[in-house]
């Protein structure tokens, strides 16, 4: 049998244009369908505008701190137009330089949203595509809940286009985007509340990373409230669908927000797919199966980045495209470590982790001693901020080794990438006490960690 494509692949984002340039590039045959914008959730929704707004909005506190520093501005304004226009062109750029990647490769770039007609059929605008290998890497869309009134909110989707900045703004969620979005509201002067219904904002992250990143986001400005929970929301003027949302609490208290964004979650992007015409198999959330080489129920259909139930970051979705062509070109079974990811939450203070949380460790029944400390960060000797950083690192008794490292400050992101690769290499304790530090920063720390730093657990 013969098809017109060696490989189909479905959805131009991070796992999918690397997949298709690089399969490309190694001979295959290949077409990619992209219903929006080439480069997906990170370039044109994602880390690329969000990471540019955390660098605008980190300006506005800046500007507060220099007065420390003998710098003062008379009259500082800003322009929330100029900030969002300036984030669409630079992002317009990167749609260019994905289309010239993509054309220099070979790959034919196909407009719209493709579906399955069979196993190895695509239909898209109507047109139908035969391929011996199709790769769904469609990504993941915000989860609302259901609600009274959820029509009246936005999701971070539509942040990135936002007409006007609201003088106060609801951000609900306990997640990456959530304290993102608060954060770069907070810093461009909007009055934010941060809306958590459990008892803790960031799930997952080690606990004293949690309680103090929470701390210092209320001392930045941000009006934190846990165990909070919203009813409904409606209008405050019921004809005009622009007026301020009243939004009532389910603890019979109400109040009134300029915008309201809704930071719940995402789930995979599956409803156009018409995955039934190909019996590809997904799980109950909707994330399509897949076995260890990222196969799905159907041996011609592949699935990896968002869609799956791995995990949701960038860095992730693309090392396993680089693995599936691996499994494709060279026949090398695959064997995804997903331990040691190295991630980063742009807050502001911002944080870094990688390995075991203190909590993971304990579940699984580790000997292991926990190094850590919080401190005022030199920059702020002069600043007049009360921001401090913390930094935490579990060492294994048994062998030495680092087993997780994570810090709550500025550069977190930066500085976890290197302890990335030592908790990759197995360093251990001694390796970093022989590692000699970087003067002065924060990051030494990592390397100077002694006894006196020793957390007393039960
Ligand atoms: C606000 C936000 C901030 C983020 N920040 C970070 C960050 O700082 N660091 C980080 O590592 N990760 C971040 N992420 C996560 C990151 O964006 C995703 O993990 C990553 O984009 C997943 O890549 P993917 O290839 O699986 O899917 P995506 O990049 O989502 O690409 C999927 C593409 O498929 C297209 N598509 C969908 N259905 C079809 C169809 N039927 N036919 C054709 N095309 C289709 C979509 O239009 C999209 O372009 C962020 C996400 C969000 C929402
Ligand atoms: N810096 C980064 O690397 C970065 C930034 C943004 C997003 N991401 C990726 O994208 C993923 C999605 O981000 P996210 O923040 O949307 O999801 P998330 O899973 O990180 O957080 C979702 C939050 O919403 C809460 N929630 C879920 N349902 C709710 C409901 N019905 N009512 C109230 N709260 C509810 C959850 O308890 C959780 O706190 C992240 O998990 C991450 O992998 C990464």
């Amino acid at each position: 049998m013969s098809y017109q494509f060696d490989l189909f692949v479905i959805g131009a984002g991070s796992g999918g244009v690397r997949a298709s340039r690089i399969a490309a590039s190694k001979g295959y045959k290949v077409a990619v369908a992209e219903g929006s914008s080439l480069g997906g959730t990170c370039v044109n929704i994602g880390c690329v505008p969000k990471k540019l707004f955390v660098y605008g909005s980190e300006f506005g506190h800046g500007v507060e701190q220099a007065a420390g520093y003998g710098w003062m501005y008379d009259g500082v304004s800003f322009d929330w137009a100029t900030l969002r226009d300036n984030k669409t062109n630079e992002i317009a750029r990167l749609n260019g330089i994905y289309q010239m990647m993509l054309d220099k490769a070979g790959v034919e770039i196909i407009s719209g949203f493709a579906s399955f007609i069979d196993d190895h059929t695509v239909s898209v605008n109507g047109v139908h595509y035969t391929a011996e290998k199709i790769l769904i890497a469609v990504g993941a869309k915000p989860f609302i809940p259901e609600f009274d009134g959820k029509q009246w909110v936005v999701s971070s989707n539509e942040m990135f286009y936002l007409e006007e900045l609201p003088k106060k703004a609801l951000v609900v969620g306990g997640g990456y985007i959530a304290v993102e979005f608060a954060g770069i509201l907070n810093g461009l002067n909007v009055d934010t509340t941060l809306i958590y219904r459990g008892e803790q904002l960031l799930r997952g992250f080690d606990q004293d990373v949690r309680d103090f990143a929470c701390e210092e986001y209320i001392k930045s400005g941000i009006d934190v409230r846990l165990n909070t929970d919203v009813e409904r929301i409606e209008l405050a003027d019921p004809t005009n669908e622009s007026s301020h949302r009243v939004v009532y609490f389910k603890d019979g208290s109400s109040e009134e927000f300029g915008l309201v964004l809704y930071a719940t979650g995402r789930v995979p992007n599956v409803e156009a797919l018409a995955l039934e015409n190909a019996s590809v198999e997904t799980s109950n959330s909707g994330a399509i199966k897949v076995d260890h080489n990222f196969t799905t129920s159907v041996p011609s259909i592949f699935a990896l980045g968002d869609v799956t139930d791995n995990i949701q970051l960038t860095p992730v979705a693309i090392k396993e495209a680089m693995a599936l062509i691996a499994y494709w070109f060279d026949g090398k079974e695959i064997d995804f470590d997903y331990d040691n990811i190295p991630t980063a939450v742009f807050s502001q203070p911002s944080i870094g982790t990688v390995g075991l949380t203190e909590q993971d460790a304990e579940s699984r029944g580790l000997d292991f001693r926990v190094y850590q400390t919080d401190f005022r960060p030199m920059k702020h000797t002069l600043s007049g901020s009360t921001e401090r950083a913390l930094m935490k690192m579990l060492v294994s008794n048994s062998d030495d080794r680092v087993i997780g490292a994570h810090m709550v400050g500025d550069y977190a992101g930066e500085i976890i990438q290197g302890l990335g690769v030592a908790l990759k290499a197995g360093a251990t304790k001694a390796d970093f006490d022989a590692t000699v530090g970087v003067h002065p920063t924060s990051a030494e720390e990592f390397v100077t960690f002694s006894e006196g730093s020793l957390k007393p657990r039960n």
